[in-house]
Parts: structure tokens; sequence; C-alpha cells
């Protein structure tokens, strides 16, 4: 059995991308690298991959983070910390597009159809370029901890939400179990996330370079519209996973539907308390 439309339309969009003549280039840089063809995923001696390392980390994250909150903290010169920030986030504009970009051409290139890029086979391992994708991904969620060590240093202390804690250390735990559990369908969520995170950090680059964009609701609606999503991509792998011989990873997208529906919980109720028109003319 297959679903309408997307099959044809993935298809239709490769067909087009592949005869690009920037294509090759790409493909070059992005999917045929020896570190990234030759990429393997080895729970335990990969850098970064054990469990001991992803516990380890979120424990330290909270900790420093709820420490760090308490204790009185140095003052950093303003400059400082704005020209930290401008960095951080020209960063992870550059990181985030650069993951979205590589991972967008290695489906192209590696993926034979639209059945395959919503559901791997089961026992996939997770080696080769997606996978290489998904590891900077795990990777990069690492780095975005700096985002509250900003709010910290900052002295922000509103910024600091249970909403902002809570997303930046469950979705390491996130990303470690896509790309630990060959989980279907994680190439999809990398490239709309990534997209997300260029704009998101594009705003905060340019409310660090002193300019405040109109467009901050614009960022929300796009993080909401990359929940929902969610959950059609769900709702085709749980198709494809019982008409078909199912699908690799199937148990971790539980996990994550259900930090998928806390999200869209807590980003729905920020949005309601800094958008709604009370708000505004309070
Ligand atoms: C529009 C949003 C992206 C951000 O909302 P905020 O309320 O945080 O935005 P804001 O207008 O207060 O942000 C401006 C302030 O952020 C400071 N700032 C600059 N760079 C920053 C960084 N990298 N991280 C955190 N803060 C930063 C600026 O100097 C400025 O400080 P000053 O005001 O002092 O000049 C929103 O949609 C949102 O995500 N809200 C949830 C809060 C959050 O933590 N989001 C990020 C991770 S969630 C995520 O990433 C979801 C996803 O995966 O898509």
């Amino acid at each position: 059995m297959e679903i309408p439309f997307f099959p044809t339309l993935f298809s239709t969009v490769r067909s087009l991308v592949v005869r690009q003549p920037f294509f090759p280039t790409l493909e070059d840089w992005l999917v045929n690298h020896p570190k990234i063809l030759g990429f393997s995923w080895n729970n335990g001696h990969t850098p970064a991959s054990s469990q001991r390392f992803l516990a380890l980390t979120v424990l330290c994250y909270i900790s420093f983070t709820f420490i760090l909150s308490q204790v009185s903290r140095p003052s950093l010169a303003r400059p400082v910390l704005k020209s930290i920030s401008a960095l951080h986030n020209l960063f992870l504009v550059t990181l985030s597009f650069i993951m979205a970009l590589g991972c967008l051409v290695s489906i192209f290139s590696q993926v034979p159809n639209f059945r395959t890029l919503v559901c791997f086979p089961k026992r996939t391992s997770p080696s080769g370029p997606l996978f290489f994708w998904g590891y900077i991904f795990y990777l990069s969620k690492i780095v975005e901890f700096m985002d509250t060590l900003l709010i910290i240093l900052g002295n922000s202390m509103k910024r600091l939400s249970f909403l902002h804690v809570y997303h930046h250390s469950m979705v390491v735990i996130m990303s470690y179990v896509c790309v630990n559990s060959a989980q279907s369908s994680f190439s999809m969520v990398l490239v709309t996330n990534c997209t997300v995170h260029v704009v998101m950090y594009a705003y905060y680059l340019m409310c660090t370079l002193g300019v405040r964009p109109k467009w901050k609701k614009m960022v929300t609606d796009f993080q909401l519209v990359q929940f929902w999503s969610s959950f059609l991509i769900m709702a085709m792998l749980a198709f494809y996973h019982f008409t078909g011989s199912g699908c690799s990873g199937i148990l971790s997208w539980c996990f994550n539907a259900a930090f998928i529906v806390s999200l869209l919980f807590l980003f729905s109720d920020f949005h309601a308390k800094n958008y709604s028109p009370k708000v505004k003319n309070a």
C-alpha cells in the first residue's frame, strides 16, 4: 500500500534537484567526503556516543543551570557579552544552515524513494551520510547549552523558563536516541528543525546587534508549524509500519512523540502569553 501525493512529489523534486549543475559539487562536499560517507555510529567508541556521556552531560547542564541561577555571578561587561552572543548566534545560524543543506543533499543522493525516507527498513545501522548529519545535529544540541549561559550572564532570569531548560536538556536526549536507534524519519525532522533554527538564531543575532525584528511572532509560529508537521510525519510512519514489514526505531518515535506533544503545549502557552491581543494592549 502507498500513501498518495507525497511519493510523487518527492521523486519529482528529487529529479529536478539532482539535474541542477550545482548538485554534484554539493554532493562531493556534503555526502561523498570520505569522513561523511564512511561515518559509522559506534556506541561507546564514537566520541560522545556513550550513555554515560549523555547522562553526565544532561546532569551537568541541569546542575550548573540551577547553581549559576542561585549564586551571585561575575558580571561581564555588556559589550563583551554582546560580542560572545553575536559570535554564538552567527555560528549556529551557519551550522544549522549547513546541517539542513547537508542532510537534504544526502536525502536526494542516498534515499531511493519516499517510503524509505519515512520508514527505514528494520535493522538499519546508523552509518553513512544521513547519520553523519544526525550525529552533528546531536553535538549541536550540546553547543546550544550556551544559550542558557548567555541568559544567566545577561541576568535575564525571567527568560530562564521551565520551557527553556526542559527543551534544552530533553532535545539532547531526543537527538541521541534518534541516531542510536537509527530512527525512521529523523532526517525529515532534522531538516525542519535546522531550517527553523536558521530563522531563530538569525532573530537572536539581530537582537544582539540591537535590532528588534518585528517578526518575533513569526518565529514562534514557525516553531509551532514544525511541531504540527511532526504529527504528519508520525502518521505516515505509522501507516508504513503497520502496512509493511515494520520500520526501524519505532519505539524511540514513541518517546519523541511524547516530547513533541509536551513542546506543543509549552509553546502554545508561550504564544498565548506573549502575543494574545490582551497582552499586546496591556
Ligand atoms: C521568538 C523565540 C524564538 C524567542 O523568544 P524569547 O522570549 O526568548 O525572545 P526575546 O525577544 O526575549 O529574545 C531577545 C533576547 O535574547 C538575547 N539572546 C541573544 N542570543 C541569545 C541566545 N542564543 N539564546 C538566548 N537568548 C539570546 C538577546 O540578547 C535579547 O536579550 P535582551 O532582551 O536582554 O536584549 C520564541 O519563539 C521561543 O522560542 N521562546 C521560548 C524560549 C526559548 O528558550 N527558545 C529557544 C529554544 S526553543 C527551540 O529551539 C525550539 C525549536 O527546536 O524550534
